[in-house]
């Protein structure tokens, strides 16, 4: 079957896949929804769903590697461009060559050998977590992992990225303290800056050609938009202040190695090129992701394991097999190649990929393309949502189990399947530049919170709520915690 964009599926009106109702509850930026989990329904119906004036969203996970795998033609553009005139970093740059060159001007600095450079800077922000949950320890008092763990994830990148500490987590909040360029000082909730932010501008971005309009208009007529708006310059001033101070040090001939020392210059001394606008964007873009995607991840790891726990006592199983009480912190070494941590991590990311979205990708010019046995034509944008990839029936049995097991069959062909079509972190030449950073983060901070604690959901059977604009933010995870004897 031949398709054309417009043709076939049923309309939607823009990415959001909104129902008239919704449009106006939505225009506010206070409603919390899940719309990839309603267009994973609405796709159970139609193979393939037209979610905008030109964009097709296919439900077959083999969608996946025609759409973002190594051979795939398909381009970033539309709202990528958009946001590249903020600034340019390596996830907004659409021109195939000027990001191959930025990806080749940091690839090393993200490369597997720098983990023992990240290491202690996790393990120093792992220990800090520890501290705050002892505290709560203490008559077992109830607390909210989500807080804690995106405050773990933005200290610990904010670390990786610019050689800087924000004690975030001893002082419980995601403030930074800056002067701004009228000397004013200032106080900026970081994680709430950049998700408020997020709020806006998912809503809008996808009419590219109008997007000058929709913001002025919003920020005229609601005060939460203007508020959301703002928000993203409040977050822009405040990395900019971080990375004028790395530049400072840079400046003052300290020696720093770090994700942002190549955005500088090389170990020859020879400058980068990259303009301050763009270094700014590639923190915030670092930042960003190193902060949602983490976090999100060891929030709905821990999730999953209290509501299964005969997945815990295994891997807790594992875990004391590998660990010993001198191991405050799970050291990296001992536990990168645990299966069973893996597998729990893995699992997580598929039921709840932190970035859930539909990605999009522009078919090429001139030629049509063929996506999962459809001919698609030239200039049409395609994508399939990580949450819909991850839940064919086809290649993952029973697909909402919570089932860490299933990534146990090493070397058998349904692994292989479920590895193709896996795509948490995207895949193919604009898939994850952070993973091994990620991995680093989840697996140490998973590890040490499941060996040395006890923890229970506030509530027996609690579900998890999300929030979702660009990325996928689980809301709340009620917790209580207790120290386990470690022997
Ligand atoms: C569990 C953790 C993470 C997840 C699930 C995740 C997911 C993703 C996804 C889906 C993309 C593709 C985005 C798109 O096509 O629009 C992406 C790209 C990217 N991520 Fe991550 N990410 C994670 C952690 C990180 C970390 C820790 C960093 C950096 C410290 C990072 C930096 C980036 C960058 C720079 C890109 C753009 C790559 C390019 O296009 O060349 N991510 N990530």
């Amino acid at each position: 079957m031949s398709l054309r964009a417009g043709e076939n599926a049923i309309a939607g009106s823009g990415e959001m896949f909104l129902e008239k109702d919704e449009v106006f509850a939505r225009a506010d930026c206070n409603v919390y929804d899940f719309h990839t989990k309603r267009l994973h329904n609405a796709l159970q119906a139609y193979p393939i769903i037209r979610i905008g004036p030109n964009w097709l969203s296919f439900g077959r996970s083999q969608a996946a590697k025609d759409i973002y795998g190594y051979t795939s033609k398909n381009v970033k553009a539309g709202p990528y461009d958009v946001m590249s005139e903020g600034g340019a970093n390596l996830n907004n740059i659409s021109e195939k060559s000027i990001h191959s060159a930025r990806r080749r001007t940091v690839a090393s600095s993200y490369a597997p050998k720098n983990i023992e450079v990240w290491e202690p800077k996790v393990a120093a922000s792992i220990l800090d977590l520890k501290a705050q949950v002892d505290r709560r320890c203490v008559n077992k008092t109830v607390f909210d992992g989500v807080h804690w763990f995106f405050l773990f994830s933005v200290e610990a990148v904010i670390k990786i990225m610019l050689s800087k500490d924000m004690y975030f987590l001893r002082n419980g909040t995601d403030h930074i303290y800056f002067t701004d360029e009228t000397g004013k000082e200032r106080a900026v909730r970081s994680i709430d800056r950049f998700h408020a932010v997020q709020r806006a501008a998912s809503t809008v971005i996808w009419d590219t050609e109008h997007l000058a309009y929709w913001q002025k208009l919003t920020n005229t007529f609601s005060t939460k938009y203007a508020d959301n708006w703002q928000a993203g310059k409040d977050a822009n001033a405040a990395l900019g202040s971080l990375v004028k101070e790395r530049l400072q040090r840079h400046e003052n001939g300290e020696e720093l190695n770090d994700l942002f020392q190549p955005l500088v210059g090389n170990i020859k001394g020879e400058d980068a090129g990259v303009s301050f606008k763009d270094q700014v964007a590639e923190v915030e873009q670092a930042v960003g992701a190193g902060t949602d995607g983490p976090a999100g991840s060891i929030t709905m790891t821990m999730y999953y394991l209290l509501r299964n726990r005969h997945t815990l006592v295994k891997l807790r199983e594992e875990l004391d097999a590998a660990l010993i009480t001198e191991d405050t912190v799970a050291p990296w070494e001992k536990v990168k190649s645990l299966p069973y941590l893996r597998a729990c991590i893995d699992e997580a990311l598929r039921l709840s990929p932190p970035v859930a979205a539909n990605l999009i990708r522009r078919t090429p010019p001139g030629t049509s393309t063929v996506i999962d046995g459809e001919v698609i034509p030239p200039n049409t944008n395609v994508s399939i949502s990580a949450y819909t990839a991850h839940r064919d029936p086809t290649v993952f049995e029973e697909p909402e189990r919570y089932e860490p097991e299933r990534w146990l069959a090493k070397g058998s062909d349904r692994l292989k399947e479920m590895l193709a079509v896996f795509i948490p972190f995207s895949a193919g030449t604009r898939g994850c530049i952070g993973r091994n950073i990620s991995a680093l983060m989840q697996m140490t901070c998973v590890a040490t919170l499941v060996f040395w604690y006890e923890f229970e959901l506030e509530e027996e059977g609690w579900e998890m709520e999300f929030e979702e604009w660009f990325n996928l933010w689980p809301l709340r995870l009620p917790m209580r915690a207790r120290r386990r004897e470690v022997v």
